[in-house]
């Protein structure tokens, strides 16, 4: 099966997704870092629509699609799954969502899936939100979390890490070399994260919190 990158190029589409012209923010940072959390603060202030790929991908699962054994044994690992299903189900939500913007949380997880959303979708993103916080830190958090996932021990966490450090930080690396990074100090309490995180979308959205 060509992947999602190969069908791009042979056939030179740019998905529907192009024409309707989202609005894309990244949020980035390791496992535990407090992406899902703050997500749901910045849903609530400033109307965005929240989807974490990491989401996505265990609804996938719960469907029992052809995929689903697939995805289930790569999240029990703590690997990366093949960006041509991550971005089908990406492409399918934000096509579906009456809104147009989008906070895509836990995604790009690498390289791969970096360049083959921008080549598929023709979506660039606004900017980057990069939550910064220690492994130490982190990791406490997943091991306090009890959501029940599959992941959540500590030894698909160490693996999480590495993959982290391996292949999702060379993307925030890719986008700080286009000054489209903007980094929160993640390993501070919640509230004062938000306070943070605030002031990086006040300025910029129309919709900001009074
Ligand atoms: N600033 C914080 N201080 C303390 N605990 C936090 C903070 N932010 C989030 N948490 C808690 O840490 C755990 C992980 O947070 P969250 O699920 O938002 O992280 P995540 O980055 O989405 O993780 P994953 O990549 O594993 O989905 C949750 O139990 C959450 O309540
Ligand atoms: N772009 C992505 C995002 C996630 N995954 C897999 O899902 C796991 C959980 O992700 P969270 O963001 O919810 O922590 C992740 O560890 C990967 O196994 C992926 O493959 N690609
Ligand atoms: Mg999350």
């Amino acid at each position: 099966m060509g992947t999602v990158v190969d069908a791009a190029n042979k056939e030179g589409a740019k998905s529907a997704l192009s024409e309707k012209k989202p609005k894309v923010v990244f949020v980035l940072g390791g496992p535990g870092s407090g992406k899902g959390t703050q997500c749901a603060n910045i849903v609530e202030h400033f109307g965005y629509t929240h989807l974490s790929a990491g989401d996505l991908l265990r609804a996938e699962i719960k469907s029992g699609s052809e995929n689903g054994t697939m995805i289930q044994n790569m999240i029990s690992e703590g690997t990366i799954v093949p960006s041509e299903v991550t971005i089908k189900l990406l492409e399918k939500a934000i096509m579906e969502i009456e809104n147009d913007k989008f906070l895509i949380d836990g995604f790009p997880r690498n390289e791969e899936n970096r360049a083959a959303f921008e080549l598929v979708t023709g979506i660039v993103p606004e900017f980057v939100l990069f939550f910064d916080c220690s492994e130490e830190e982190m990791e406490r958090r997943i091991l306090g979390r009890n959501q029940g996932r599959v992941d959540d021990n500590v030894e698909t966490i160490r693996k999480r890490f590495r993959v982290f450090v391996e292949s999702s930080l060379a993307v925030i690396n890719y986008y700080s070399s286009k000054g489209k990074v903007k980094k929160i100090d993640a390993g501070k309490p919640v509230e004062e994260v938000f306070e943070a995180v605030k002031a990086v979308f006040a300025p910029v959205d129309d919709k900001a919190a009074a």
